[in-house]
């Protein structure tokens, strides 16, 4: 273990990090608060510094690895151009990955993702994606097909690029949800898939419908981890590695049929292809097609040693203070604030745990919702 992995997995160096993500991510919280006057007056411009102000929260302390798998004629247009991006949601670190792609190619503070709404009520992250309109979505058609389709019309003048991210699988891959989706494929006619549960096609059909002319292209997305690793929040925290690979294939979205049903057999088919891509990885251990790599930037670690150095100076002053004041109501007081904070902390990485997760696509029954 290196020094660096050494101090990560120490609490007290969890407790640090923890405080300087808490609260940057609320001050962010607040200015984004305070920018609501400019859109009465700009949208354009309030959108645009609600970009930067959630760049500096969103790429924080990550030591995963990323490869790309993809076409180098395609690469040179990755972050100059609006895409959807369809991705498989078998890890419960997919979103800290699709975070490090977004920032390699600088559309990480205007990107979106189709989220279920209980995310809009996590403290900093769902607050900050409310003043980045995010599309949330109940998961229940009668209501999300109107919300939805209003949501992304509402994208097609944003003044930058942006990936619009779909987990069509809908939720996180369990072998219970695995089962269950597999019977509703077999009583559809579909194909077995190994890898991925049934994509639902309807939030996919709603995208390609409402986004057609502001986005180019469809970038399909296969994310796996090496050595079989199922990576953890918590691993990351304490300091373990993980290596991700991911293939992307760019699709221009003038090849997906534009009648519902055209769209979803599409998908469908999409859905077969990126099976057949994991069995590929499973047993060769890559993906196929060569390997470019975006190079790293030096903003995320500029960003992160000003958060620290302005919050960690301050907090040392108050520790002194409160120490050489003797008070054992303050010093009691203060225990209680952090071991609550630290709570809430946890309560917010149990949000990225599987085992935690909805029982959405979990249920038997006719709709099997
Ligand atoms: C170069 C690098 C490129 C890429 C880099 C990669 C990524 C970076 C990109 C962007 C990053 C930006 C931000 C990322 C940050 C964070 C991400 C965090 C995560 C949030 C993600 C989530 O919250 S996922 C959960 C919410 N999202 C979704 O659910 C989307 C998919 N769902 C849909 O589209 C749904 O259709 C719906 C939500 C719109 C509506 O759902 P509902 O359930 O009401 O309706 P359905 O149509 O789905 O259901 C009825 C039909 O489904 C059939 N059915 C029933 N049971 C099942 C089952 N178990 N499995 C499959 N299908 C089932 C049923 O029979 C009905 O069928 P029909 O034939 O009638 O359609
Ligand atoms: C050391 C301190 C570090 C503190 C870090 C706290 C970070 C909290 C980040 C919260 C961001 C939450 C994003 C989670 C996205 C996610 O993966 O959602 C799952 C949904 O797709 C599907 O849900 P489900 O149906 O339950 O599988």
């Amino acid at each position: 273990m290196g020094l660096l992995q050494l101090l990560k997995s120490q609490f007290l160096c969890h407790l640090l990090i923890g405080y300087v993500f808490l609260v940057s991510g609320l001050i962010v919280n607040l200015l984004q608060l305070c920018t609501l006057p400019l859109w009465l007056v700009s949208k354009q411009l309030a959108r645009r510094v609600n970009i930067r102000l959630a760049y500096s929260v969103l790429e924080w302390w990550s030591g995963t690895e990323c490869t790309l798998y993809t076409d180098p004629k395609s690469y040179p247009l990755y972050g100059k151009e609006n895409a959807i991006v369809v991705l498989n949601h078998s890890f419960e670190i997919d979103f800290l990955c699709g975070w490090t792609f977004c920032e390699r190619f600088g559309v990480l503070g205007s990107s979106k993702v189709l989220a279920k709404k209980e995310l809009a009520y996590v403290p900093v992250i769902g607050w900050m994606w409310y003043f980045l309109e995010i599309v949330f979505c109940k998961r229940k058609w009668e209501e999300d097909r109107r919300t939805v389709a209003q949501s992304l019309q509402n994208l097609r003048d944003y003044p930058e690029n942006y990936w619009f991210l779909l987990h069509c699988e809908g939720t996180r891959l369990t072998p219970k949800k695995h089962q269950i989706s597999m019977q509703v494929a077999e009583s559809k006619g579909l194909p077995k898939l190994k890898y991925h549960l049934l994509p639902r096609t309807k939030g996919f059909g709603i995208t390609v419908q409402n986004l057609r002319g502001a986005a180019a292209a469809v970038y399909d997305s296969t994310l796996n981890f090496r050595n079989n690793e199922a990576p953890t929040l918590l691993g990351i925290i304490n300091g373990k590695k993980y290596h991700a690979d991911l293939y992307v294939r760019r699709i221009p979205l003038e090849v997906i049929p534009e009648d519902e049903a055209g769209c979803a057999a599409w998908l469908h088919k999409l859905y077969q292809e990126k099976d057949s891509f994991q069995e590929h990885y499973t047993q060769t251990g890559r993906f196929p097609g060569p390997i470019v790599s975006p190079p790293r930037r030096p903003w995320p670690l500029i960003n992160w040693l000003f958060w620290s150095c302005l919050l960690l100076y301050p907090l040392g002053l108050l520790l002194v203070r409160l120490i050489s004041s003797g008070s054992v109501l303050t010093i009691l007081a203060s225990v209680a604030l952090c071991s609550a904070a630290s709570l809430g902390v946890r309560w917010m990485i149990g949000q990225t745990e599987t085992d935690r997760g909805s029982s959405y696509g979990n249920k038997e029954g006719p709709l099997n919702n």
